[in-house]
């Protein structure tokens, strides 16, 4: 048995689009969303410990270790495993975070899976998409591992590949609260419940994207400047990310040279499969 793991990718998704199609009694909203993984990643490093200690090398900020997903994640395998083992682990960030990326929730995936197998785990992909779902509604789709049609809060995942694309993300330097975009009046929750053939014939939009274009101006200075410069223009998730989906890598990479300083933009292109897969 190994006992540490270096360089373990945590990918990036974006939403190709995103309904809202109601509320449950708890709050939480339902959705029906295409998720694609992205080759825009942070990476991770573990070293198991004996002595059962959980601790963090990295600093976040703004993110206390009680907070740390990271973290989380390995406390609640280490409590389901019931493993005498521990582990330092570094995250290495690099993707932004409240940016509809799912970077939190994939670095969370990833912790579970790495620990999975450094702590000689042996819980299936299933066991373990039912444990991320406790960490966050993007969790699961990040261990299912590949394009998916995700229904329910994100816990009703079914294979979606879609062509291979180049995107141009624009990340327009802010965070946007999730939790306060679900919560606004303004939010339409009753598009009509699709199926992935008759979904796949309807013009694309995010639900989500009319409410954070009101709170947030810089995000709807993002869309429009990209919509004007490559023809299109989504949010991802939550943003506050907003992308353009390209057939060519060098179209994504001219628009992208346009972008004003300020703005962050990143050429990505989608990934057939999340590259720790295999490990489970
Ligand atoms: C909207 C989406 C779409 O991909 O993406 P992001 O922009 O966050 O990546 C996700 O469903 C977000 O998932 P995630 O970021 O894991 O959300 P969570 O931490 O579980 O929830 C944050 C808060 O958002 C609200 N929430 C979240 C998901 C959902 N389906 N309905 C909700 O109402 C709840 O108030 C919740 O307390
Ligand atoms: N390891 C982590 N990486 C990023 N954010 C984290 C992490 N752990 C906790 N968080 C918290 O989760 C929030 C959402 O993060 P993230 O998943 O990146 O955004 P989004 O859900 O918009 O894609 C952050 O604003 C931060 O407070």
């Amino acid at each position: 048995m190994t006992d540490w793991l270096t360089g373990c990718p945590a990918p990036a998704k974006l939403n190709t689009f995103l309904h809202v199609v109601g509320r449950r009694e708890d709050g939480y909203h339902l959705l029906q969303s295409h998720f694609r993984l992205i080759d825009w990643s942070d990476t991770l490093d573990f070293a198991r410990r004996d002595d059962g200690l959980i601790r963090r090398t990295h600093e976040l900020p703004g993110v206390p270790e009680s907070a740390d997903l990271t973290l989380r994640a390995a406390r609640l395998l280490q409590e389901r495993l019931g493993t005498p083992y521990g582990v330092d682990l570094t995250l290495h960030k690099v993707l932004p975070a409240g940016a509809g990326l799912g970077g939190g929730s994939s670095d969370a995936a990833t912790t579970l899976i790495a620990l999975n197998r450094l702590w000689n785990g042996g819980l299936s992909r299933a066991q373990l998409m039912e444990l991320g779902l406790q960490l966050g509604a993007d969790v699961p789709f990040f261990l299912f591992g590949e394009d998916a049609f995700v229904e329910g809060i994100g816990e009703r995942l079914t294979p979606y590949p879609g062509p291979e694309r180049w995107f141009v993300v624009l990340w327009p330097g802010i965070h946007v609260p999730t939790a306060q975009v679900f919560a606004s009046p303004r939010l339409t929750r009753n598009t009509p419940i699709g199926t992935i053939a008759s979904l796949a014939a309807t013009p694309l939009r995010n639900d989500l994207e009319p409410v954070v274009r009101a709170l947030f101006p810089e995000v709807d200075a993002a869309l429009e400047w990209l919509a004007r410069h490559a023809g299109m223009a989504r949010m991802s998730g939550s943003g506050s990310c907003v992308f353009a989906e390209f057939a060519e890598p060098s179209e994504a990479e001219r628009i992208a040279a346009q972008v004003p300083s300020g703005w962050q933009a990143k050429v990505a292109r989608t990934l057939h499969r999340h590259p720790l897969h295999d490990w489970l």
